[in-house]
């Protein structure tokens, strides 16, 4: 009762500070300049209602704070100029300049370089942004992007709208001081637009949101070739308009993010936006992740603007954001306008001689193929996949091998998709807690101990090749089966996982693999390799309490994301930051009919329910391909078959998106 009672109160407190006038005034429209309207500012909207000297009762307008990305003050002009991109020279006009660097580093030479260059200037008609005709006009233009209902569907997609006020003559009248309220205006509901609970004091700070400039990366190759079409078009405006300062660079080659992310000072930009396809972020992650300072460095926040054919991250972060993914440029763009830092989770993958940063899927199979096969046909955008996939279940393919994996919770072989032929290995947890390694810190008798976790720190277990020596850490980091409760009496619920204040997974009472940022960050002068303590060596066995499966597969694929494309909800559940890898496999033995319907029913995540797939949240696996045929697909790039195993680096990445 009483709780129910704070809850309404706190309820009803929030509700009252939404509601809180923050600023009101008097201003007229622009440009009809038709009647005085008052002004209210509140957290929650910008009301706007005409002042009326009869008794008629007019309705009241409202512009929502969370549908605004940004509030300007009108000023005064023609067209506008905006910066477009830095192109490459193979692209570009004569007229960029050439570089007077000394730097005798060629490669920082090359990315220096590449950032001295001029931009294109992008020219827009001054209608589209409102302008005002002398300077003796102030007022300030809300940039609005609220939902509306499509045409001949019963969907809604946000819509563009400006609205902009000019100050009415009789409520200043001196030039300064009609300058100075516009200030204060435009300054508040900026600052509400990016931070709607932001102190009524500081409405009226001069504090910058974002701070510093973004680097925005855009591959013109991408999807169908209309990245840099697209950011010109649709992007630059909304940039401007939400206030976002950046400097844009067309990439030369494949390759170029990586060599710019390896090289450039990040500290110097707020974040790093790539406008294209899940293979610019793949390389630019993995160009951070090679730097001496990586810990630090992949704290910079990325943004990812959808240019590409699949665009899966884009369209997770806008699923996660309650976004619609269609049109996705408008939805991720208003997103990015409009984000939070959010932890995202990265995956690390060992492949043999290499580690490899993913941050969406591995995948190996049908899926793989099919994404590979469907690269010559990248022009047809997404429908590229659907193509592909009816090619691939006309001519079927059994991928044979092995895959092991440490799961999150019990896990329970799919018995439809056991045929009998195929040998299916089944390795139970042990939950013995290995109270003679060394990494163990609770003492006692473990064995009878609800406490069974190992609390420790990722780089507690490297030895010294830099891979964890997997008998240790195993026993006690992802404990899976009868868990017990606080007092040793029952069963836990499973999955009970948070994320608490400092960022770090804590997977349940009694299992805990907690990744501390304190791990990660700290200035290492040198480099040190991401630990890795779920995982053996690659040659040696996986420990005793994985799951080991083996025999004929029609696909498996472990996915971090809930999107592997705009129509492919492939883990409904996952999470940005939910700290597991979703692993899904298909065995052999499913039909050509079930194999169609089970690709149909992709778009919307159905087929998570179908018995032909099995699903398993794991903290690591190992892929062991004895087909030597076919391809693996991390994140979209393709790898020859091999032996492969991977790790969940909980929160490790910064995304900008909304929680
Ligand atoms: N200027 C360039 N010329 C040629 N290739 C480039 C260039 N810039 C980047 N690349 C490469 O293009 C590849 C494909 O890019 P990306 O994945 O972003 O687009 P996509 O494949 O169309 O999209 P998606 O991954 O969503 O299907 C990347 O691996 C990247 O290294």
């Amino acid at each position: 009762m009483t709780l129910a009672w704070s809850h309404d109160f706190l309820g009803f407190k929030m509700a009252a500070l939404m509601d809180q006038v923050l600023l009101e005034g008097e201003f007229m429209l622009f440009p009809k300049k038709k009647g005085i309207y008052k002004l209210t500012l509140t957290r929650r909207g910008l009301y706007y209602s005409p002042v009326s000297n009869s008794n008629t009762v007019y309705e009241e307008k409202c512009i929502l704070i969370s549908d605004i990305v940004g509030c300007r003050c009108l000023e005064k002009g023609g067209n506008v100029t905006l910066q477009g991109a830095i192109l490459p020279s193979s692209i570009s006009s004569p007229s960029l300049p050439t570089s007077n660097s000394t730097d005798s580093n060629p490669k920082t030479k090359d990315a220096k370089v590449y950032l001295q260059k001029e931009p294109e200037l992008l020219t827009f008609p001054s209608n589209y942004f409102l302008r005002a005709p002398d300077s003796d006009t102030y007022g300030f233009v809300v940039y609005a992007y609220p939902f509306k209902k499509k045409l001949f569907s019963s969907k809604t997609s946000r819509s563009r709208l400006v609205v902009a006020f000019e100050m009415a003559h009789s409520s200043v009248d001196l030039l300064e001081e009609k300058k100075k309220e516009t200030l204060k205006w435009q300054k508040a509901i900026s600052l509400l637009a990016r931070d709607p609970h932001i102190a009524k004091e500081d409405t009226s700070s001069s504090v910058q949101t974002p701070q510093g400039k973004l680097l925005v990366l855009i591959n013109p190759h991408s999807g169908p070739g209309k990245a840099y079409t697209i950011f010109k078009s649709e992007i630059v405006p909304m940039l401007y308009e939400a206030n976002i300062p950046y400097t844009a660079v067309i990439t030369d080659h494949a390759g170029h993010a990586s060599e710019l992310m390896k090289e450039i000072c990040l500290s110097d930009w707020y974040g790093v936006v790539i406008v294209s396809g899940d293979g610019l972020i793949f390389e630019t992650i993995n160009g951070i992740m090679q730097r001496d300072d990586w810990a630090s460095s992949i704290n910079v926040p990325i943004g990812c603007l959808p240019g590409g054919s699949g665009n899966a991250l884009c369209c997770s972060i806008n699923y996660a954001a309650g976004e619609p993914l269609d049109p996705m440029v408008l939805h991720s763009t208003f997103i990015l306008a409009k984000h939070h830092v959010v932890p995202m989770d990265l995956v690390i993958v060992q492949i043999p001689n290499r580690s490899i940063f993913s941050f969406l899927s591995v995948t190996w199979g049908i899926m793989a193929d099919i994404d590979y096969e469907s690269e010559r046909y990248r022009n047809l955008g997404e429908a590229r996949f659907t193509l592909g996939a009816i090619k691939r279940i006309v001519s079927l393919r059994t991928y044979r091998g092995r895959i092991s994996f440490l799961p999150v919770a019990e896990y329970t072989p799919n018995e439809m998709m056991k045929p009998k032929k195929v040998l299916t290995k089944v390795r139970r947890f042990s939950l013995r807690s290995r109270s003679n390694s060394k990494n163990t810190l609770d003492n006692g008798d473990s064995e009878s101990s609800p406490r069974l976790t190992t609390k420790r720190s990722f780089n507690t277990e490297i030895s010294e090749n830099g891979l964890a020596d997997g008998n240790q850490p195993c026993g006690e980091v992802g404990l899976v089966g009868t868990r017990k409760t606080e007092d040793g009496s029952g069963d836990m619920t499973p999955n009970a996982q948070r994320v608490d204040s400092d960022n770090m997974i804590i997977l349940s009472e009694t299992q805990e693999l907690r990744v501390e940022k304190e791990t990660y960050s700290g200035k290492k002068s040198d480099f040190s390799p991401v630990p890795t303590p779920l995982l053996p060596p690659l040659n040696q066995d996986v420990p005793d309490n994985w799951v080991q499966l083996e025999g004929g597969f029609v696909l498996i694929a472990a996915v971090y994301q809930t999107h592997l494309g705009s129509d492919m909800l492939a883990a409904p559940e996952a999470h940005l930051c939910d700290g597991h890898i979703n692993l899904m496999m298909v065995r052999e033995g499913i039909s050509r009919n079930a194999l169609l319907n089970l690709f149909l029913s992709f778009g919307q995540g159905g087929h998570v329910h179908s018995p032909y797939v099995e699903s398993v949240k794991v903290l690591a696996f190992r892929l062991e391909p004895e087909t030597k045929t076919g391809n693996i697909m991390i994140d979209g790039e393709r790898f020859e078959p091999c032996s492969l195993q991977a790790q969940i680096l909980p929160g490790l990445a910064r995304v900008m998106a909304i929680k």
